[in-house]
Protein backbone atom coordinates (compact mmCIF):
# COMPACT_ATOMS: atom_id res chain seq x y z
CA UNK A 1 0.00 0.00 0.00
CA UNK A 2 1.22 3.25 -0.66
CA UNK A 3 2.04 5.92 1.89
CA UNK A 4 -1.07 8.54 2.27
CA UNK A 5 0.48 12.22 1.94
CA UNK A 6 0.33 13.40 5.35
CA UNK A 7 2.18 9.65 6.31
CA UNK A 8 5.42 11.56 4.69
CA UNK A 9 4.52 15.22 6.42
CA UNK A 10 3.04 16.39 3.23
CA UNK A 11 0.10 19.01 2.57
CA UNK A 12 -0.18 18.29 -1.29
CA UNK A 13 1.79 15.38 -3.32
CA UNK A 14 1.69 14.93 -7.08
CA UNK A 15 3.38 11.47 -8.16
CA UNK A 16 3.94 10.83 -12.15
CA UNK A 17 2.01 13.57 -13.24
CA UNK A 18 1.79 14.35 -17.25
CA UNK A 19 0.05 16.26 -19.05
CA UNK A 20 -0.36 16.30 -22.85
CA UNK A 21 -2.45 18.30 -25.01
CA UNK A 22 -3.55 17.28 -29.08
CA UNK A 23 -3.15 14.65 -30.89
CA UNK A 24 -0.66 13.01 -32.83
CA UNK A 25 1.65 15.13 -34.87
CA UNK A 26 -0.05 18.37 -33.05
CA UNK A 27 0.63 16.61 -29.33
CA UNK A 28 1.96 18.76 -27.10
CA UNK A 29 3.88 17.16 -24.03
CA UNK A 30 3.11 20.29 -21.16
CA UNK A 31 4.03 17.97 -18.53
CA UNK A 32 5.84 14.67 -18.36
CA UNK A 33 6.08 12.61 -15.06
CA UNK A 34 6.59 15.12 -12.79
CA UNK A 35 6.64 13.90 -8.90
CA UNK A 36 6.19 17.00 -6.06
CA UNK A 37 5.99 17.17 -2.44
CA UNK A 38 4.97 20.37 -0.62
CA UNK A 39 4.93 20.34 3.22
CA UNK A 40 3.96 22.25 5.61
CA UNK A 41 5.31 26.01 6.15
CA UNK A 42 7.76 25.64 3.18
CA UNK A 43 7.91 27.83 0.47
CA UNK A 44 8.34 26.77 -3.12
CA UNK A 45 9.42 28.32 -6.21
CA UNK A 46 8.82 27.00 -9.81
CA UNK A 47 10.94 28.94 -12.10
CA UNK A 48 11.73 27.46 -15.82
CA UNK A 49 11.70 28.83 -19.33
CA UNK A 50 8.19 29.99 -20.92
CA UNK A 51 6.41 26.65 -21.89
CA UNK A 52 8.25 24.56 -19.38
CA UNK A 53 5.02 23.70 -18.23
CA UNK A 54 4.82 26.17 -14.85
CA UNK A 55 1.73 27.34 -15.05
CA UNK A 56 0.28 23.85 -16.09
CA UNK A 57 2.04 21.88 -12.78
CA UNK A 58 0.09 24.52 -10.78
CA UNK A 59 -2.51 24.30 -12.37
CA UNK A 60 -2.95 20.52 -11.88
CA UNK A 61 -1.99 20.58 -8.37
CA UNK A 62 -4.89 23.10 -7.07
CA UNK A 63 -7.63 20.61 -9.19
CA UNK A 64 -7.82 24.03 -11.73
CA UNK A 65 -7.16 21.03 -14.56
CA UNK A 66 -6.67 17.30 -14.60
CA UNK A 67 -3.85 15.28 -15.56
CA UNK A 68 -3.45 13.01 -18.60
CA UNK A 69 -1.12 10.88 -15.99
CA UNK A 70 -0.65 10.58 -12.38
CA UNK A 71 -2.00 11.49 -9.27
CA UNK A 72 -2.58 14.72 -7.27
CA UNK A 73 -3.37 14.67 -3.65
CA UNK A 74 -4.49 17.36 -1.24
CA UNK A 75 -4.45 16.28 2.69
CA UNK A 76 -5.34 12.77 2.31
CA UNK A 77 -7.86 13.54 -0.63
CA UNK A 78 -6.94 12.00 -4.25
CA UNK A 79 -8.15 14.61 -6.02
CA UNK A 80 -8.09 13.45 -9.54
CA UNK A 81 -11.22 11.50 -9.13
CA UNK A 82 -13.21 14.16 -7.27
CA UNK A 83 -16.12 15.45 -8.92
CA UNK A 84 -16.12 19.36 -9.86
CA UNK A 85 -17.98 20.46 -7.34
CA UNK A 86 -16.85 18.71 -4.40
CA UNK A 87 -13.58 19.74 -6.31
CA UNK A 88 -14.80 23.63 -5.85
CA UNK A 89 -15.38 22.69 -2.12
CA UNK A 90 -11.99 21.43 -1.62
CA UNK A 91 -10.19 24.04 -3.09
CA UNK A 92 -12.55 27.04 -1.66
CA UNK A 93 -11.71 25.40 2.17
CA UNK A 94 -8.24 24.53 1.78
CA UNK A 95 -6.31 26.63 -1.20
CA UNK A 96 -5.12 30.26 -1.56
CA UNK A 97 -4.65 31.86 -4.74
CA UNK A 98 -2.57 35.13 -5.48
CA UNK A 99 -2.36 36.14 -9.18
CA UNK A 100 -0.29 38.52 -10.81
CA UNK A 101 -3.36 40.83 -11.78
CA UNK A 102 -5.08 40.80 -8.46
CA UNK A 103 -7.94 40.14 -9.08
CA UNK A 104 -9.70 42.32 -6.32
CA UNK A 105 -13.47 42.86 -6.50
CA UNK A 106 -13.70 46.19 -7.56
CA UNK A 107 -17.04 47.05 -6.33
CA UNK A 108 -16.04 45.56 -2.62
CA UNK A 109 -14.10 47.17 -0.01
CA UNK A 110 -10.98 46.08 1.25
CA UNK A 111 -12.55 44.52 4.33
CA UNK A 112 -15.39 42.79 1.64
CA UNK A 113 -12.09 41.38 -0.21
CA UNK A 114 -10.50 40.08 2.43
CA UNK A 115 -14.09 38.28 3.90
CA UNK A 116 -14.65 36.81 0.46
CA UNK A 117 -14.26 33.11 0.67
CA UNK A 118 -16.05 33.39 4.14
CA UNK A 119 -19.13 34.90 1.71
CA UNK A 120 -18.30 32.38 -0.98
CA UNK A 121 -18.58 30.04 2.05
CA UNK A 122 -21.75 30.92 3.35
CA UNK A 123 -20.86 31.67 6.42
CA UNK A 124 -19.01 34.30 8.83
CA UNK A 125 -15.33 33.57 10.49
CA UNK A 126 -15.18 32.44 13.91
CA UNK A 127 -13.94 34.27 16.74
CA UNK A 128 -10.67 32.23 16.30
CA UNK A 129 -10.40 33.26 12.45
CA UNK A 130 -11.48 36.84 13.36
CA UNK A 131 -8.48 37.08 15.33
CA UNK A 132 -6.25 35.48 12.89
CA UNK A 133 -8.04 38.35 10.17
CA UNK A 134 -7.20 41.18 12.58
CA UNK A 135 -3.87 40.08 13.10
CA UNK A 136 -3.45 39.70 8.87
CA UNK A 137 -4.81 43.38 8.36
CA UNK A 138 -2.24 44.76 10.64
CA UNK A 139 0.74 42.67 9.66
CA UNK A 140 -0.01 43.65 5.82
CA UNK A 141 -0.76 47.34 7.04
CA UNK A 142 -4.28 47.45 5.63
CA UNK A 143 -5.81 48.75 8.85
CA UNK A 144 -6.26 52.52 7.33
CA UNK A 145 -7.34 50.92 4.20
CA UNK A 146 -10.38 48.42 5.00
CA UNK A 147 -12.77 51.13 3.52
CA UNK A 148 -11.70 51.88 0.48
CA UNK A 149 -11.98 49.82 -3.10
CA UNK A 150 -9.22 48.33 -5.12
CA UNK A 151 -8.82 51.50 -7.48
CA UNK A 152 -8.38 53.57 -4.28
CA UNK A 153 -5.01 51.35 -3.87
CA UNK A 154 -1.63 51.43 -4.96
CA UNK A 155 -0.24 47.92 -6.53
CA UNK A 156 1.82 47.16 -3.60
CA UNK A 157 -1.48 47.58 -1.18
CA UNK A 158 -3.95 46.13 -3.62
CA UNK A 159 -1.60 42.36 -3.64
CA UNK A 160 -1.65 42.54 -0.05
CA UNK A 161 -5.03 42.42 0.12
CA UNK A 162 -4.94 39.38 -2.25
CA UNK A 163 -2.51 38.19 0.39
CA UNK A 164 -4.65 38.53 3.28
CA UNK A 165 -7.32 36.80 1.34
CA UNK A 166 -5.35 33.93 -0.22
CA UNK A 167 -4.49 33.28 3.57
CA UNK A 168 -7.86 35.08 5.61
CA UNK A 169 -9.48 31.19 5.73
CA UNK A 170 -5.82 29.70 6.88
CA UNK A 171 -5.85 27.18 3.73
CA UNK A 172 -3.24 24.30 3.74
CA UNK A 173 -1.35 25.77 0.78
CA UNK A 174 -1.34 29.01 -1.15
CA UNK A 175 -0.65 28.95 -4.86
CA UNK A 176 0.95 32.21 -6.23
CA UNK A 177 1.19 32.77 -10.12
CA UNK A 178 3.72 35.60 -11.14
CA UNK A 179 2.59 37.64 -7.28
CA UNK A 180 4.95 40.72 -8.09
CA UNK A 181 4.79 40.48 -11.49
CA UNK A 182 2.70 44.24 -11.70
CA UNK A 183 5.22 45.48 -8.49
CA UNK A 184 7.91 47.56 -8.69
CA UNK A 185 10.49 45.59 -7.36
CA UNK A 186 10.78 47.53 -3.50
CA UNK A 187 7.20 46.65 -3.42
CA UNK A 188 7.45 43.22 -4.63
CA UNK A 189 10.52 42.27 -2.23
CA UNK A 190 8.01 43.58 0.80
CA UNK A 191 4.96 41.75 -0.07
CA UNK A 192 6.92 38.60 -0.78
CA UNK A 193 8.88 38.76 2.69
CA UNK A 194 5.25 39.32 3.89
CA UNK A 195 4.00 36.52 2.47
CA UNK A 196 6.88 34.45 3.22
CA UNK A 197 6.91 35.89 6.93
CA UNK A 198 3.02 35.00 7.55
CA UNK A 199 2.44 31.74 5.86
CA UNK A 200 5.97 30.50 7.70
CA UNK A 201 3.96 31.84 10.68
CA UNK A 202 0.53 29.97 10.49
CA UNK A 203 2.42 26.84 8.65
CA UNK A 204 0.79 27.28 4.93
CA UNK A 205 2.80 26.14 2.12
CA UNK A 206 3.67 28.09 -0.88
CA UNK A 207 3.64 27.32 -4.64
CA UNK A 208 5.03 30.29 -6.54
CA UNK A 209 5.53 30.60 -10.10
CA UNK A 210 8.17 33.07 -11.00
CA UNK A 211 10.58 34.29 -13.77
CA UNK A 212 12.46 36.56 -11.23
CA UNK A 213 15.37 35.67 -9.19
CA UNK A 214 14.90 37.85 -6.32
CA UNK A 215 11.42 36.83 -5.65
CA UNK A 216 12.35 33.48 -6.15
CA UNK A 217 15.41 34.23 -3.69
CA UNK A 218 12.31 34.28 -0.84
CA UNK A 219 11.48 30.72 -1.06
CA UNK A 220 13.10 27.30 0.82
CA UNK A 221 13.64 26.03 -2.60
CA UNK A 222 13.66 26.13 -6.08
CA UNK A 223 11.91 23.59 -8.62
CA UNK A 224 13.26 24.54 -12.17
CA UNK A 225 11.43 22.92 -15.39
CA UNK A 226 12.39 22.29 -18.35
CA UNK A 227 10.23 20.56 -21.36
CA UNK A 228 7.97 19.75 -18.64
CA UNK A 229 9.99 17.81 -16.37
CA UNK A 230 11.60 19.02 -12.94
CA UNK A 231 15.11 18.78 -13.47
CA UNK A 232 16.58 20.35 -10.69
CA UNK A 233 15.92 21.52 -7.14
CA UNK A 234 18.42 24.44 -6.47
CA UNK A 235 16.95 24.86 -2.76
CA UNK A 236 17.63 27.84 -1.20
CA UNK A 237 20.03 30.38 -3.24
CA UNK A 238 20.32 34.22 -3.78
CA UNK A 239 19.17 35.99 -6.56
CA UNK A 240 23.00 35.70 -8.44
CA UNK A 241 23.15 32.19 -8.35
CA UNK A 242 19.77 31.84 -9.48
CA UNK A 243 20.70 33.99 -12.54
CA UNK A 244 23.77 32.24 -13.02
CA UNK A 245 22.17 28.93 -12.77
CA UNK A 246 19.70 30.14 -15.62
CA UNK A 247 21.70 31.51 -18.01
CA UNK A 248 23.73 28.11 -17.67
CA UNK A 249 20.60 26.16 -18.31
CA UNK A 250 19.31 28.49 -21.64
CA UNK A 251 23.16 28.49 -22.90
CA UNK A 252 22.77 25.07 -22.83
CA UNK A 253 19.39 24.74 -24.46
N1 LIG B 1 -4.67 24.60 -23.61
C1 LIG B 1 -3.54 24.27 -24.24
N2 LIG B 1 -3.55 23.67 -25.45
C2 LIG B 1 -2.41 23.32 -26.06
N3 LIG B 1 -1.18 23.49 -25.56
C3 LIG B 1 -1.10 24.08 -24.36
C4 LIG B 1 -2.26 24.50 -23.62
N4 LIG B 1 -1.86 25.05 -22.45
C5 LIG B 1 -0.50 24.99 -22.44
N5 LIG B 1 -0.05 24.42 -23.58
C6 LIG B 1 1.36 24.14 -23.93
O1 LIG B 1 1.94 23.43 -22.86
C7 LIG B 1 3.29 23.85 -22.65
C8 LIG B 1 3.46 24.30 -21.20
O2 LIG B 1 2.70 25.49 -20.99
P1 LIG B 1 2.68 26.30 -19.61
O3 LIG B 1 1.70 27.41 -19.76
O4 LIG B 1 2.49 25.35 -18.50
O5 LIG B 1 4.16 26.87 -19.57
P2 LIG B 1 4.81 27.96 -18.58
O6 LIG B 1 6.11 27.39 -18.15
O7 LIG B 1 3.83 28.34 -17.53
O8 LIG B 1 5.06 29.17 -19.59
P3 LIG B 1 5.11 30.78 -19.35
O9 LIG B 1 6.33 31.03 -18.51
O10 LIG B 1 5.28 31.31 -20.74
O11 LIG B 1 3.82 31.19 -18.70
C9 LIG B 1 3.55 24.95 -23.68
O12 LIG B 1 4.22 24.37 -24.79
C10 LIG B 1 2.16 25.42 -24.05
O13 LIG B 1 2.15 25.92 -25.38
Amino acid sequence: MQNTPSDLGLIARAVGLGKRYGDGANQVVALDDVSIGLRRGEFTAIMGPSGSGKSTLMHLMAGLDTPTTGQVWLGDTDITDLSDSALTVLRRRRIGFVFQSFNLVPTLDVKGNVLLPFELDGRRPTLDEQVWIDELIDTLGLRPRLGHRPHELSGGQQQRVAIARALATRPDLVFADEPTGNLDSRTGREVLGLLAATSARSGQAIAMVTHDPIAASHADRILVLADGRIVRDLGRSTPEQISAYMLQMEAAA
